[in-house]
């Protein structure tokens, strides 16, 4: 659907040069929610204004349905950029128009006539769920209801993919998840495409099919967001899931609940997908005579399936430990011995 190729930006000022975009090749599913996770300065909003040419690239192409966006007029691209919705985090609404009018704006551009604009606002104002909202003012709006107004506007148009940029950064926690999902529920009524940008591993976590993680400028890593996870490979990306759940890779701490006996094993499950619905640890019990330390444990849901860790001591004879463990691999269950006996 949207094929990115050896995309460049360089920008050149006075005194410097910044690479903020870095040779970056991605190709998005048509229907897909695609994050690009970066901290600040990696090239995030570069490159998501490149996508709709907000920004002229240095090098490469973006193609969106087979349609080469780097090589139109400008005249052209006004118009595929009626398909190419954008939200911001900032909202950028027209502050002397009402909810109404803002969402309108865009379909006047288009020259699309009063009563079919005014039914399609209608249908839109619905759809983000601002009914009774239609002539407040944007002042009038908490920060969620403005970015409701945002995304109605963007998909005036019926957009083929939807930009996000940073926007739920400005929003408190429980705005954000409302945002989050009203960006799914469109996502899978419309069919939508969308891209988004964030520094917040939960954003990716809570929506996203897939994920690139951008670091100067580069594309380090990409992947489905539960292998990105699970085995995360960069030391960013590994930064990223550790925002998740901070506990997880301080395992020195785990050292204060460890029994130290002779006769123990330390180990680290991994539960990916069903495996997480799965009653291990009363089945190892059941089977085996071993006593078990539970020392930590956590799951995290992604739109991919779930993916949880468990660390736990098992005390008891060497071979039934190891008869145990053999037992724990062949049932799917991923198994890091951290400590052996
Ligand atoms: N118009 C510009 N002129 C010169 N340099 C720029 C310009 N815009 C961005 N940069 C530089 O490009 C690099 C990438 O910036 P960009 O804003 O794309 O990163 P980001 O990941 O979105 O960061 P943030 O989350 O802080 O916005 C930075 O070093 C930035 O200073």
């Amino acid at each position: 659907m949207i094929k990115i190729e050896n995309l460049s930006k360089l920008y050149q000022t006075n005194k410097q040069q910044v690479q903020a975009v870095n040779n970056v090749s991605l190709n998005i599913e048509k229907g897909e929610i695609f994050g690009v996770i970066g901290y600040s300065g990696a090239g995030k909003s570069t490159f998501i204004r490149l996508i709709n040419r907000l920004e002229e690239p240095t090098n490469g192409t973006v193609s969106i349905q087979e349609l080469d966006i780097t090589n139109m007029s400008q005249a052209q691209l006004r118009k595929k950029r009626q398909k190419i919705g954008m939200i911001f985090q900032h909202f950028n609404l027209l502050w002397s128009r009402t909810v109404f009018d803002n969402i309108a704006f865009p379909l006047e551009i288009a020259g699309v006539p009063k009563a079919k604009r005014s039914e399609k606002v209608t249908e839109l104002i619905h759809l983000v769920g601002l009914s009774g909202k239609e002539n407040s003012y944007p002042a009038q709006l908490s920060g969620g209801q403005k970015q409701r107004v945002g995304i109605a506007r963007a998909l005036a148009n019926d957009p083929e993919v939807l930009l996000c940029d940073e926007a739920t950064s400005a929003l408190d926690p429980e705005t954000t998840d409302d945002i989050l999902e009203l960006l799914v529920s469109i996502n899978q009524k419309l069919g939508l495409t969308i891209i988004l940008i964030t520094h917040e591993m939960h954003v990716i976590q809570k929506i996203c099919n897939r994920v690139a993680v951008m670091e100067s400028g580069e594309v380090v890593e990409t992947g489905d967001v539960l292998d990105v996870f699970v085995r995360p490979k960069s030391a960013t990306t590994k930064r990223f899931v550790q925002q998740l759940n901070p506990l997880e890779h301080e395992q020195d701490k785990l050292q204060n609940f460890i029994t130290n006996h002779d006769n123990s094993e330390v180990i680290k499950l991994h539960f990916i997908g069903n495996d997480a619905k799965r009653a291990l640890i009363t089945e190892i019990v059941r089977k085996f005579d071993v006593e078990i330390n539970i020392l930590q444990g956590s799951i995290a849901p992604t739109r991919e399936g779930a993916y949880g860790t468990l660390y736990i001591e098992l005390n008891g004879e060497k071979d039934i430990l190891s008869k145990t463990i053999q037992f724990i691999e062949t049932s799917g269950v991923e198994v890091e011995v951290l400590r052996h006996a």
